[in-house]
């Protein structure tokens, strides 16, 4: 069963942005209450029940674990999502099966995505005459890919919209002080009149995605059109985003409680 469409609204303000450089301590930092997990039991119970097509909530695992509502939208699991996701764990996996893998989740990801968009109502006459009333996609989309391994995402967005503008963030965390810091960040300058598609794998304590979502708030994007495309993230990391940005959707193939941090290194193949 498919995930729910969310109709996102244009906004109509006018600033242009290019280029800009921030430096600034991650934005979880300073988040009034500290997420609290599921235990990896619980959520491995769900899991299941997702995969024997026990869903509760219409398929959604997500909101009815975490209790953060509709804007957390899990695939539904099946065989073959979750073949992909066992492979990309394995330690065993060499990395051609490794990236062929992760291709294909990630089209899973970017397809549903795209469902997440407006559609409006169209009719177009077939090849014997006859009237078929359709949908067609409202334009004025975009994708923001966070450096590096959201990079990973863009071919299977191309594949689907094959002329998508795609801006870029490159944010790195100080490993031991957590910092996190913006190093460069380009987007389509009407970024602020489009939804976004913001893409990153994995998303482990969130802040990342957190100290992204900020700095395109600060090129007058609202939240609320943000659709967060990831294929593996946290119970912690998704409760982080979606406290942080209760209006952004975030989409995802799971929750676990061990995400496979190691995606980056090995779908580039600098580990
Ligand atoms: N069928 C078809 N679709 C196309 C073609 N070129 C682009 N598209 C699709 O049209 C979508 C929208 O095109 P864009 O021109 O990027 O739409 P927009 O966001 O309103 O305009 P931009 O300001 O150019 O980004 C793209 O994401 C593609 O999926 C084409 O030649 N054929
Ligand atoms: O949600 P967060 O805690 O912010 O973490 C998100 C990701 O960032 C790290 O990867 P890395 O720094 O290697 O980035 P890359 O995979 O994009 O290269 C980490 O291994 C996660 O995969
Ligand atoms: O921007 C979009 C959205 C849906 N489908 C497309 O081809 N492009």
């Amino acid at each position: 069963m498919p995930c729910h469409n969310q109709s996102l609204n244009n906004v109509t303000t006018g600033q242009e942005h290019n280029l800009t450089k921030h430096v600034r301590f991650a934005a979880s930092s300073n988040s009034s209450s500290v997420p609290v997990a599921p235990s990896s039991e619980a959520v491995d119970d769900v899991n299941k029940q997702r995969l024997n097509g026990n869903c509760p909530n219409g398929g959604g695992l997500g909101p009815d674990v975490l209790n953060l509502g509709p804007q957390l939208k899990l695939l539904p699991l099946n065989s073959q999502i979750l073949e992909l996701q066992t492979i990309i764990r394995d330690k065993t996996t060499s990395r051609g099966d490794f990236v062929f893998c992760a291709d294909r989740l990630i089209r899973l990801v970017v397809e549903e995505g795209l469902n997440q968009l407006p559609y409006s109502e169209c009719t177009v006459t077939t090849p014997t005459g006859h009237m078929y009333e359709g949908v067609k996609f409202e334009r004025g989309n975009c994708g923001v890919s966070i450096m590096r391994s959201g990079e990973a995402m863009e071919q299977g967005l191309r594949d689907c919209c094959r002329s998508i503008r795609i801006g870029k963030i490159l944010i790195q965390s100080d490993e031991e002080t957590q910092e996190a810091k913006v190093y460069y960040a380009k987007f389509p300058p009407d970024i602020n009149r489009r939804k976004v598609l913001l893409m990153y794998p994995i998303l482990s304590t969130g802040n990342t995605v957190i100290e992204a979502v900020q700095v395109l708030i600060e090129h007058g994007l609202q939240p609320k059109h943000i659709i967060l495309l990831s294929l593996f993230s946290t119970p912690h990391g998704a409760k982080a985003i979606l406290q942080e940005f209760p209006e952004i959707t975030l989409l995802t193939t799971e929750l676990h409680p061990v995400a496979p941090t190691h995606f980056g290194q090995k779908y580039f193949g600098t580990e």
